[in-house]
């Protein structure tokens, strides 16, 4: 493809990508990889160019743009090469017109600059920049699976992570992203990928052999499988995973195959969980409640993800965590313990959440900019 063909398929790409932000449509990735799988003429690089530009238009982009056209001509004030190729030659965009709108730069919708303000005062520009930057490629290293001195020949190309408030000495940062799948130890069940803010909560949740844990919101098991591991497999104990999607909760039976973990898995009914978790009340070790969130905490990897959060949605979604915590803080033993995770920065999703529930908890934010990892907050409460 030439430039300008390559500019073209990138402005399609946005409007594919505006359009799913406005109809809650599929994520920028995936419409990046379905397109690219129709058009076999795009080689490799031809599709990591048009990636780029696609995501770089994205990020520049604070509010949704009116059109991928505006959206890239965004991008072309910050690299003016881009104008060359509205030409309206050949696969290239259409000439450019008299007063084309130009998307505007910005981090964020100005309503959500106001609640970063509230969270982080005058740092909030630089945390704001920083969950838009490319994201690191992290591994947790299946310790079910590899030996301690096996860890220091797993074939991966990545160094240890630092920088957190607990060490995690099973994460692995890859020096650059690769084809995990295609990894003989990822096939093997030696490594998942997983952040490290994610592998940090899971840390804090302490799991240990013999325990019964609740995992309530374990989507497809990313960090049921960890807790698996801190639990020596999960043999000894008992490992509940719930969710109330059925599709994710199915992928992880054959993760926890691969992972050598055991435990159960229990569909849940959104308003009605408790019909399938009465034998657990006040009886779990430790519950885990990995809520549904915004996602702020992971705008590096959907950046136009800040286009589709709402005040609205933001709203309905706190009133689900403090829901879900309650409901997870009835499961737990007097002496247990309860770790609440959500993957956004934003107060209301966090801090505030948990004052509702009134029982005195440890913080912790982590942050791209604080720690290098996606943006979380995790809190850990003991019930007396
Ligand atoms: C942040 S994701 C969990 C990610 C997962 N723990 C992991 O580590 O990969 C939140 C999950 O909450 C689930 N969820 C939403 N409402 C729920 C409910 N009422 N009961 C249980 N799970 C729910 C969603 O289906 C989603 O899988």
């Amino acid at each position: 493809m030439i430039f300008a063909a390559r500019v073209q398929a990138a402005i399609e790409l946005l409007d594919l990508v505006i359009a799913a932000a406005r109809q809650g449509g599929a994520s920028a990735d995936v419409i990046v990889s379905r397109y690219f799988a129709t058009r076999r003429y795009a080689g490799s690089k031809d599709r990591t160019a048009v990636r780029d530009l696609v995501f770089a238009a994205i990020r520049r982009c604070g509010e949704m743009p009116e059109s991928g056209r505006a959206a890239m001509l965004g991008l072309a004030e910050a690299q003016p090469d881009l104008r060359t190729a509205f030409t309206g030659e050949g696969h290239g965009p259409a000439a450019l017109a008299p007063d084309e709108a130009v998307a505007e730069a910005a981090l964020l919708p100005a309503w959500l600059m106001t609640r970063m303000a509230a969270a982080f005062g005058a740092e909030a520009e630089a945390e704001a920049q920083a969950l838009l930057e490319r994201a690191p490629f992290d591994l947790r290293v299946n310790r079910l699976k590899v030996s301690d001195a096996d860890m220091v020949v797993l074939p991966v190309p990545a160094g240890p992570v630092a920088g957190l408030p607990l060490p995690l000495p099973f994460a692995r940062r890859a020096v650059a992203a690769f084809n995990v799948e295609a990894c003989a130890a990822w096939v093997a069940g030696e490594i998942e990928v997983q952040d490290a803010a994610s592998q940090f909560a899971v840390a804090l949740c302490a799991a240990m052999p013999g325990e019964t844990v609740v995992d309530l919101c374990a989507g497809a098991g990313g960090k049921t499988l960890a807790l698996a591991a801190d639990m020596g497999g999960a043999g000894d104990g008992r490992l509940i995973a719930c969710d109330s999607d059925r599709t994710r909760l199915r992928k992880l039976e054959p993760r926890a195959v691969r992972a050598g973990a055991r435990g159960e898995t229990r569909l849940l009914d959104p308003g009605r969980e408790m019909a399938a978790l009465e034998d657990l009340r006040g009886a779990a070790d430790l519950v885990l409640v990995d809520a549904p969130c915004s996602g702020s905490g992971t705008w590096r990897r959907n950046p136009e993800a800040r286009w589709r959060l709402t005040p609205e949605r933001l709203a309905r979604l706190c009133a689900e965590q403090a829901r879900l915590l309650a409901l997870g803080w009835e499961l737990v033993r007097p002496g247990g313990r309860l770790v609440y995770a959500v993957c956004s920065v934003l107060e209301e999703e966090g801090p505030r959440v948990v004052a509702d529930l009134g029982v005195p908890a440890v913080q912790h934010r982590l942050t791209p900019l604080g720690h290098g990892c996606d943006g979380f907050f995790v809190a850990r409460m003991e019930k007396l």
